[in-house]
């Protein structure tokens, strides 16, 4: 997915020759504490922030043409979105079909019944003509895991798709990730969740500006790799303290 890339923002090095490769049917958690570049990373692969140095390759694509053919799913942190924009959800699960349309952008019957698909499997049917801004946090980040299933994407990059969605909306993520993976998705989840990492995951990564550990859960969630990356060893969720 990407080799040896360097990204800063002026003065600040946000990534420092970070390689990091995830396979088909795998789930990798992306682990950091704030700033420590996963936002960077996201956006990077997406070619959507400039590499100062290093590669990326989605599928033996660069990142403008895999977002060109819709092989790459993207769903952003909420900060990144301007949720005023007057949309629908149906519209922006939508927006994941503009890539086969051409320049009219006229929905035929294959492109709604794709968008229909992909909201059920996200449990937004109900609520498919349903401005985006009024929509709950998870719900949020379904629509734009709909948007991805939609476009048939096979590499899926969710950045905190957990951060402030409540339990019911996080059940239904984990289970459409699950069964993605098991259709032979590549996904990519940061998350904060370090107990969820070792539940859904089957890889785990640890950025620091660097990566500083890729490999199985529970090798990578080791106290002392968590004490360098955090400056403490986090709880996992739901462990008193
Ligand atoms: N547009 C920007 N301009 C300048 N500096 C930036 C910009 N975006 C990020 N940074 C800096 O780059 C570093 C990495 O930020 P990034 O948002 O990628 O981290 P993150 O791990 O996603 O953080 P968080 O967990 O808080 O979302 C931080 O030091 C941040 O302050």
């Amino acid at each position: 997915m990407v080799a040896g890339v360097t990204v800063h923002y002026g003065d600040v090095c946000a990534l420092e020759d970070v390689s990091l490769s995830v396979g088909p049917g795998r789930i990798c958690g992306l682990l950091g504490a704030n700033g420590s570049g996963k936002s960077t990373l996201f956006t990077a692969i997406m070619g959507l922030t400039a590499a100062d140095a290093g590669s990326v390759r989605i599928l033996d694509c660069d990142p403008a043409t895999a977002r060109r053919r819709g092989t790459v799913g993207y769903v952003p942190q909420s900060e990144q979105v301007d949720w005023a924009f007057p949309v629908r959800v149906i519209d922006v699960v939508m927006m994941g079909r503009y890539g086969r349309m051409g320049p009219t952008r006229r929905p035929r019957r294959a492109d709604r019944e794709a968008v229909d698909a992909a909201l059920e499997r996200t449990g937004l049917a109900d609520l498919a003509h349903r401005q985006i801004g009024a929509l709950s946090g998870g719900q949020r980040k379904r629509a734009f895991v709909a948007r991805g299933i939609a476009q048939g994407a096979r590499v899926f990059l969710l950045d905190e798709p957990f951060a402030g969605v409540d339990r019911g909306s996080e059940a239904t993520i984990i289970e459409v990730l699950a069964a993605m993976r098991d259709e032979g998705h590549t996904l990519l989840v940061s998350t904060h969740d370090l107990a969820g990492v070792g539940r859904l995951c089957d890889e785990a990564a640890l950025l620091q500006r660097r990566l500083l550990a890729h490999g199985p859960p529970g090798e990578v969630l080791a106290p002392e790799r968590l004490m360098e990356a955090f400056g403490i060893a986090p709880l996992p969720e739901g462990r008193p303290a």
